[in-house]
């Protein structure tokens, strides 16, 4: 199997195109191929399926196997992947996820390709959607949750992925490595978690870092990015546009009068080969 190494501010992934061969456990490779010293190394898998929704599908696999509903990085790694290896000759396409059909574009500047411009959708913000339970059916901003026996504020928001993003004083006091997988498996995300660690720097920066469901720490999480700014414009911190600035890089998103969040950075292609399925 031919595949294509990835990263979007240092979240790396591993990228098959399956349109003419699928796997019969995408899983069980994301597992296999995601290894740093037994594999070939990744954040996750992507796979490019046909769609008779859209131009084309998008399915993301973790570390750990779990498929997700949407990968913010990922998309725009898979937005470049189809445009610089020829599957498409288009700029703006529409991609199918378990997000819904979101909608990147490649940014050219003086015509070169300088990073991509992804139309994340809306942002889901009803509790029992996200989901996270006992805060009713209504939005969950800013609410207390109790983890690994300290009270903490969180506020959940869904990119079609769950999010629990907890502003703080001092990210680097922060415990991230001891205290990420008891976010992510909190009893009150039936789905689990990724929980993003947030400093505010000012009004239009906004220092972050993530522990990824399925993926553990991570050096940048799309999705993550956008319920970030989400949370800061629910709870007063920020203004609508700002800059996301993560272990690995800046994405510079917006979260628009038409509701979408858009979401602008890098993706880079690292290598290429074939790996024994
Ligand atoms: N671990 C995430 C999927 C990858 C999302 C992240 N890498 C991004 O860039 O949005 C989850 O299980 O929801």
């Amino acid at each position: 199997m031919e595949f294509t190494k990835w990263q979007g501010c240092g979240n790396d992934f591993v990228l098959i195109d399956c349109r003419e061969r699928e796997l019969a456990d995408y899983g069980a490779f994301a597992k296999k191929v995601s290894d740093r010293h037994f594999g070939i190394g990744a954040d996750g898998v992507l796979v490019v399926l046909d769609s008779n929704r859209a131009d084309y599908r998008m399915r993301i696999f973790n570390t750990d196997g779990s498929e997700a509903e949407m990968c913010g990085n990922g998309i725009r790694c898979f937005a470049r992947y189809l445009r610089d290896h020829g599957v498409t000759d288009r700029d703006k396409f529409t991609v199918e996820t378990g997000a819904g059909i979101l909608v990147p574009e490649i940014v050219r500047q003086d015509g070169a390709i300088t990073g991509v411009r992804v139309d994340m959708g809306e942002p889901v913000l009803a509790a029992d959607e996200v989901p996270v339970t006992g805060y009713g059916s209504g939005r969950a901003v800013d609410v207390p949750i109790e983890v690994a026996g300290s009270d903490w504020r969180m506020t959940a928001v869904s990119m079609g992925n769950p999010h629990c993003v907890v502003f703080v004083d001092d990210l680097a006091s922060v415990p991230i490595e001891r205290i990420g997988h008891l976010f992510e498996t909190q009893a009150r995300f039936p789905k689990k978690t990724n929980t993003e660690f947030v400093q505010v720097l000012d009004r239009t920066h906004l220092r972050m870092r993530v522990w990824e469901r399925g993926a553990a720490i991570t050096l940048a999480c799309g999705t993550g990015s956008c319920a970030t700014l989400v949370a800061a414009v629910l709870t007063g911190r920020s203004e609508r546009a700002a800059d996301i600035i993560l272990d690995g890089g800046t994405l510079h998103n917006e979260w628009a009068a038409d509701n979408h969040l858009y979401m602008t950075g890098p993706a880079v292609e690292v290598f290429s080969g074939t790996v024994e399925v």
